[in-house]
């Protein structure tokens, strides 16, 4: 196992060039939000702009656009079940994010397909919330090469079919070796397991991120940090611990760590943990 702490990470967070535009730091495309969690999208959407993810686009049900429109300027929209420019989207993306607050219903899993059916081959996909579950439920064959799954305890239970109790690193590293993809198995020091390589745990983390939604933008700031670096293992890395770390700071004045408040603060925490590097 190798622990992640800030300083393992001082020389590896990514620095801005001069010559770089918007398009170099990702096209994005985040599909979440039905009608009843369309927070999960905001907040999963707001992550990836705040993290520094270049163009971000949130396919969403259509009953969330004024409010996102009115949250968050920066994202472009998309009715999700719009799949003429869900597939165009999907064409020109750099990175995909599938299942914060989608839901389970018939719809949900119509969008789900269509998404894994039009990604990439060479894109990060990060798949989480619903979508793990309907994958579960519908014993879905997920063959994408770049994929990486967020579970919590109980999605890991459904995805892997490992009780909670019974979860430790040697079942967990089994079942990642059979899924054939990156899984970040969210609680407190969150673990990241790839298929036959040594697990990494994030050494940050905090009760106070146990509040509604900071799954859903931990999402985002993943997308968004792979998009600014070379490999997947190091961005899902950078990005599991920038959202922990951005955790614990306020964790340190505040009772409770609001993920809009921690979205907002991460273009800060990532500049320090830049300086790091630079001095
Ligand atoms: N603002 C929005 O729009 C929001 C939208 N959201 C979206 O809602 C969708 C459903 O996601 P979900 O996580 O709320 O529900 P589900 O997958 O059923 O898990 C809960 C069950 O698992 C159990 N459990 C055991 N261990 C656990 C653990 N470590 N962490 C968590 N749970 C654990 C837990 O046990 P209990 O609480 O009963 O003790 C309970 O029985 C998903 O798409 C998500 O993105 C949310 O993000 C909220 C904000
Ligand atoms: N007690 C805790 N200690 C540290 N981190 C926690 C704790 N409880 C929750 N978290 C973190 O909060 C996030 C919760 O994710 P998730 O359950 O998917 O939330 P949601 O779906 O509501 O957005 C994860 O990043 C997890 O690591
Ligand atoms: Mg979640």
């Amino acid at each position: 196992m190798l622990k992640i702490n800030q300083d393992g990470l001082n020389n590896l967070w990514p620095v801005r060039s001069n010559d770089s535009h918007k398009g170099s730091y990702g096209r994005i495309l985040i599909v979440a939000g039905n009608d009843q969690y369309g927070g999960a999208g905001i907040l999963s959407s707001s992550a990836a702009v705040y993290a520094g993810g270049g163009l971000v686009t949130l396919a969403t049900d259509k009953t969330n656009f004024t409010a996102v429109r009115s949250t968050l300027a920066e994202v472009m929209l998309l009715d999700f079940l719009d799949f003429d420019a869900l597939k165009a989207a999907l064409k020109k993306s750099t990175g995909v994010v599938i299942g914060p607050g989608l839901g389970t219903n018939a719809t949900s899993l119509k969008i789900l397909k269509f998404v894994l059916d039009h990604v990439q081959p060479q894109t990060p996909l990060v798949i989480d919330g619903s979508a793990i579950d309907l994958i579960a439920t519908h014993q879905i064959q997920v063959d994408h090469p770049q994929t990486i799954f967020t579970p919590h305890q109980m999605e890991w239970q459904r995805l892997s079919g490992i009780k909670i109790v019974d979860q430790n690193p040697s079942l967990n590293q089994r079942a990642v070796d059979r899924l054939k993809a990156m899984v970040v198995l969210k609680h407190y020091e969150t673990e990241i397991y790839a298929p036959h390589t040594d697990f990494r745990q994030i050494m940050a983390g905090n009760p106070g991120m146990a509040t509604g939604g900071s799954g859903d933008a931990l999402t985002g700031v993943i997308i968004a940090l792979v998009n600014q670096v070379d490999s997947l293992a190091l961005g899902v890395t950078l990005g599991t611990f920038l959202h922990s770390y951005t955790a614990d700071q306020i964790y340190q004045k505040e009772a409770v760590v609001l993920p809009h408040r921690l979205i907002r603060r991460l273009p800060f925490t990532l500049k320090q943990l830049q300086k790091n590097k630079l001095l």
